[in-house]
């Protein structure tokens, strides 16, 4: 194990990463796994196996727990791909390598390892597709990539003996003796500060985070994984504390703003500050005290999102570590803070969280707060050239884009060109899938690498997209895709699972129609739900969208009962799916945990069987929903709830009593109360919202009212103050007005006089 020795060796002396590749059956991969490790000398108190089985002394988990080791740093992890490849443990095992490190990957021989099947195989092959309709192009592509980068070796080990295929080896220039970067001459923090940064790159953010000292500012900290900005937010919290500010530090989990405490501390330490740390009745927090070193005596705490949002005890500064992973709602509640920064990753091995960008950007923009914006680009724990990490990218595609907006600055839905994607055309043109992919992540929250392995082989999803030429390329480039779904056409039994509670994967529209909503008989229609869609941003609202969606909707029209769509509802996106002829028929009853939304289910009908299954949704979802309102949906958006109520396809019956219409008409002129039954008031707001016979009838603000107050049961304070009532009084009347407009709309004549008695 000579060349295992020479990697280490070259890896150590260039701060780099190095892969071996072990391929061949799995008894011999792993002796040679373990005496490679041991020819490198990395112990095994350095080394983390994620597998199946401990073949080594050393840490061990399944790659589907490989997420133990994120945010984590080891000499060696171990792939064991034996049984299966999960790409997102691919992903996070080479994000924990160190410099100097080694990723060893076990893996059947390379010739045959694209068309095994394995067991996450079996996680994409959704019913009615079996795994032998997988298709194995993202393994083809990862042998290609493991081929064809530096820094990686490939040896086949198998019963005529050891072949080393490629050795891996780069002979890379001795690292550089790196300068510490320069501390900068009008800072506003302690000059240790800077002298603790390791990187020009560091130095800026914490320049950026002084800003912080100051209420109405926003800092905006965007890097790749292992830049160092958790670092550079824990230095720059340490100094707001110092002056005596409190700092509320959040994130997903307490693991991933840990770094921040550890530069705190360690700042501290280096500025010989007292202070106190993790007290037993105050765990994660660091307490400065006032001192003669000029130390004032502020505070660094932790509190989860769901906490931090209230900002409890009134902090003078709010750090939100990893951003992108929290819903855009949380992240606006936040911006209340006095100053707040914001750290996200945008290419994370474990996957790109473009949840910050996607939805929470426009946001910040439109707020009254001084953004200022850093990105940091220089690795810390390993070399700017590391190869391990060019490979790694191009392997998952962490690091795809769209086109960049020149390309496809002057297209018009009459130029483009409507195209159905296979897996071999964008296997075939490297430029096109980063393309698509990279605008694929644009539309979503979350996208981990498995979403490229479906993407490629999972049988049921296929990939339309609007591409313009441009003269220097035939292929053109991508304006706009979808990625389609293909649901349902399920048989008796896989519906009768589904109905009992049974898990199916894909599915999604039969599942919540058959589960929650109680029909056995929805995923009978075959249907092609829109997944993901997204236009390059250079180009929105010029109808690139709906004509993506007009062609989807050509091409399948013969082929299937509905096209159907469920997304993280915001006004415009439900007006967006509405305009393009669905219908809603369902809102989900608890928020999107990525999202922080709540989910619309929509559906465009294309068959008699497929306007079947509409109709009957349309009609119970109507039937049901002034009762969800004032219960699950209660906090639910009241644009999202106007704008998913006229999205409906049918005409709510308005069937009121004698004894109700009584009821109504005497509101107005304040002669009776709504709390007597609100029940005659909700079915009129959900005629109204729905189906209006004048859609001017009422201002945006009297609709959200009506939402408010009369679905969604909110109280007279809580709405006075939403909507900015100046009182309790005018609040009340303004509904009262409400009222009595629609009573004179949809009232019989005899109603109208009753109203007439009061006003
Ligand atoms: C299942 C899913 O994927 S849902 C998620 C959809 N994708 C995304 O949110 C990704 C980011 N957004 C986009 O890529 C685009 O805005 C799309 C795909 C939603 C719409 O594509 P476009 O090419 O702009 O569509 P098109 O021009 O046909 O229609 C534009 C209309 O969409 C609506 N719209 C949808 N989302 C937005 C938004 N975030 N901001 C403003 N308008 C929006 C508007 O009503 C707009 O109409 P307007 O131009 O008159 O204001
Ligand atoms: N100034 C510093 N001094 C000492 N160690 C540092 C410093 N900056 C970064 N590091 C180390 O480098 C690694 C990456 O830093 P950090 O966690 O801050 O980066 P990040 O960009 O937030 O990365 P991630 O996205 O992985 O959390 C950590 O192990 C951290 O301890």
């Amino acid at each position: 194990m000579d060349l295992a020795r020479s990697l280490r060796a070259e890896a150590r002396r260039s701060n780099e990463r190095r892969v071996l590749v072990l391929a061949g059956d799995a008894d011999r991969t792993r002796d040679r796994a373990a005496a490679a490790l041991d020819a490198a000398e990395i112990p095994r108190e350095e080394t983390t196996v994620i597998g199946p089985d401990g073949f080594l002394d050393c840490e061990r988990h399944e790659q589907s727990r490989a997420s133990e080791l994120l945010g984590r740093t080891r000499s060696a992890v171990v792939l064991d791909c034996r049984d299966e490849l999960r790409p997102n443990a691919l992903g996070t095992a080479v994000g924990a390598v160190d410099g100097g490190g080694l990723l060893v990957l076990l893996t059947p021989l390379l010739a045959e390892w694209p068309e095994r099947c394995d067991s996450f195989d079996g996680t994409i092959a959704v019913p009615p597709f079996g795994v032998e309709d997988v298709t194995g192009h993202f393994r083809r592509r990862l042998v290609e990539t493991l081929r064809a980068h530096r820094g990686i070796a490939i040896v086949s080990v198998d019963e005529s003996g050891d072949a080393v295929e490629k050795r891996g080896l780069t002979d890379p220039p001795p690292r550089r003796p790196t300068q510490p970067p320069a501390p900068p001459e009008d800072a506003a923090f302690r000059p240790e500060t800077y002298d603790a940064c390791l990187t020009d790159d560091q130095v800026t953010a914490v320049r950026a985070f002084e800003r912080l000292r100051e209420a109405g500012n926003a800092v905006v900290v965007e890097a790749d994984r292992g830049r160092g900005k958790s670092s550079a937010a824990g230095l720059a919290a340490a100094n707001l504390a110092l002056d005596g500010r409190d700092v509320l530090v959040t994130a997903p989990q307490y693991r991933s703003a840990a770094e921040v405490f550890a530069r705190a501390t360690a700042l501290f330490e280096t500025c010989d500050i007292t202070f106190e740390g993790d007290r037993e009745d105050a765990p994660h927090e660091l307490r400065v005290a006032g001192d003669d070193s000029g130390s004032i005596g502020g505070r660094i705490r932790f509190a989860k999102p769901a906490a931090a949002v209230e900002l409890p005890g009134d902090p003078d500064a709010v750090v939100v570590d990893e951003a992108a992973a929290l819903p855009v709602r949380r992240l606006e509640s936040l911006l209340d803070a006095p100053a707040v920064a914001f750290t996200t990753t945008v290419h994370g091995y474990e996957g790109a969280g473009r949840g910050f960008s996607v939805r929470f950007r426009d946001r910040l923009a439109e707020s009254d707060r001084a953004v200022t914006d850093v990105t940091m680009t220089t690795p810390i724990r390993y070399a700017d050239a590391d190869p391990v990490e060019a490979w790694a990218f191009r392997a998952l595609l962490l690091d795809a884009r769209p086109p960049v907006d020149q390309l496809v600055a002057d297209a018009t839905p009459e130029t483009v060109r409507y195209r159905r994607l296979t897996s071999a055309d964008l296997l075939a043109d490297e430029h096109l899938l980063r393309e698509v992919f990279g605008l694929l992540v644009l539309a979503h929250y979350r996208t981990e690498p498995a979403d490229l392995a479906r993407l490629l082989d999972a049988p049921n999803l296929s990939v339309r997209a609007l591409t313009a030429s441009d003269r220097q390329s035939d292929g053109g480039h991508v304006v706009a895709v979808a990625l389609l779904a293909r649901e349902g056409s399920l048989d008796a039994e896989t519906r009768a699972t589904m109905y009992e509670g049974g898990r199916i994967r894909g599915n999604m529209v039969p599942d919540v129609l058959t589960t929650q909503l109680r029909d056995e008989d929805a995923g009978v229609p075959v249907g092609q739900r829109v997944l993901r869609i997204a236009t390059h941003a250079a180009v929105r609202s010029r109808g690139f969208g709906s004509y993506l969606l007009d062609e989807v909707r050509a091409e399948f029209d013969d082929e299937v009962d509905w096209l159907g769509v469920g997304y993280g509802a915001t006004p415009e996106l439900v007006r967006f799916w509405r305009r393009n002829g669905f219908g809603t028929v369902h809102l989900s009853t608890s928020r999107n945990d990525t999202s922080g939304e709540y989910s619309a289910v929509m559906l465009d009908p294309r068959s008699k069987d497929g306007r079947a299954l509409a109709e009957r949704h349309a009609e119970w979802f109507l039937a049901r929903v002034g009762a969800v309102l004032s219960d699950a949906l209660a906090d639910c958006d009241p644009d999202v709830v106007r704008a998913a109520l006229r999205a409906v396809d049918g005409a709510p019956s308005l069937d009121l009593s004698d004894w109700e219409w009584r009821l109504v008409a005497g509101v107005p002129g304040g002669a009776a109360i709504l709390d007597t039954d609100p029940a005659p008031f909700r079915a009129l707001a959900v005629r109204h919202l729905v189906a209006p016979d004048d859609p001017d009838a009422l201002a945006d603000r009297e609709e959200r009212l009506l939402v408010r107050k009369v679905l969604q049961a909110q109280s007279w304070d809580g709405v006075t103050a939403e909507l900015d009532f100046v009182s309790r009084r005018q609040c009340m009347r303004a509904l009262g007005g409400t009222v009595e407009r629609l009573t004179r709309l949809y009232g019989e004549e005899w109603v109208q006089e009753e109203l007439d008695r009061y006003t």
